[in-house]
């Protein structure tokens, strides 16, 4: 399949499928990340169902991430290798130092915040260097999924230099909105919960509409055509 991606379409990461054949037809959309949850207690959790062959068969343009909240970086490295993962994005309180030794093993690196009404940028400057991208995720009640956006307009002032996708209740009401926000920083996009049947379970269809807008819509920049 060829997709309609130009220099500047937002790279494209849908998150937390966990069922083979559900995870072989996301992967055929070509997103530029799929990400799994090696958190036991979430819906999504991946680590027993999720089958190392099927991801290692993936084109390579597709980089696997594993999500993970505060577990020892040794078992984050270990879960890593097994399941033949590209990278890992970190959910919890992880350090600087932590997410270095990630990047220091080869792997690619995600540091997930957690945003409420405010955002303080300056506390995350000590992770500069040390991770590939930062995730902008909403403060809610699970660590992850939950389901609810933040004012994005908080990231307006982002003077950091780490790029950034941006998470946090994406539905497909959101892809045109997203293509037409020029936030300093923003190269990318989550999609979680939003794009679900049941959870764990993603809409192919829904996720092929919302990514073939997503692409089109910053190749075009102004087109606000349907696909
Ligand atoms: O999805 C989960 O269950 C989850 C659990 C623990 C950590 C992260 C998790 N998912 C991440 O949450 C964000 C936002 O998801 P949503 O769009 O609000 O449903 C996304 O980055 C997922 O990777």
């Amino acid at each position: 399949m060829t997709s309609q991606v130009s220099s500047k379409s937002l790279l494209i990461k849908v998150c937390g499928m966990r069922e083979s054949a559900n995870i072989a037809a996301v992967a055929d959309l070509e997103p530029d990340f799929l990400g799994f949850i090696f958190y036991p207690p979430s819906s999504r959790y991946a680590g027993a169902t999720l089958r190392p062959e099927l991801l290692r068969a993936l084109p390579a343009s597709v980089r696997t991430i594993g999500v993970f909240v505060d577990e020892p970086i040794g078992r984050v490295l270990a879960t890593l290798a097994s399941f033949g993962l590209d990278g890992a994005q970190l959910h919890g309180q992880e350090t600087p130092a932590q997410c270095a030794q990630l990047r220091a093993a080869g792997y690619l690196v995600i540091k997930s915040f957690s945003v409420g009404k405010v955002l303080e940028l300056e506390s995350l400057r000590p992770y500069e260097g040390s991770c590939d991208y930062f995730l902008f995720d909403t403060h809610g009640p699970a660590r992850g999924g939950n389901g609810l956006t933040f004012d994005w307009e908080l990231l307006r002032n982002y003077t950091l230099t780490t790029p950034y996708l941006l998470a946090g209740g994406l539905g497909p009401e959101h892809a045109v909105e997203l293509t037409e926000l020029h936030l300093p920083g923003l190269v990318g996009v989550d999609l979680n919960s939003r794009f679900e049947t049941a959870p764990g379970l993603k809409d192919p269809q829904r996720l092929r509409t919302a990514l073939a807008r997503l692409r089109q819509g910053r190749s075009g920049r102004n087109s606000r055509q349907a696909v």
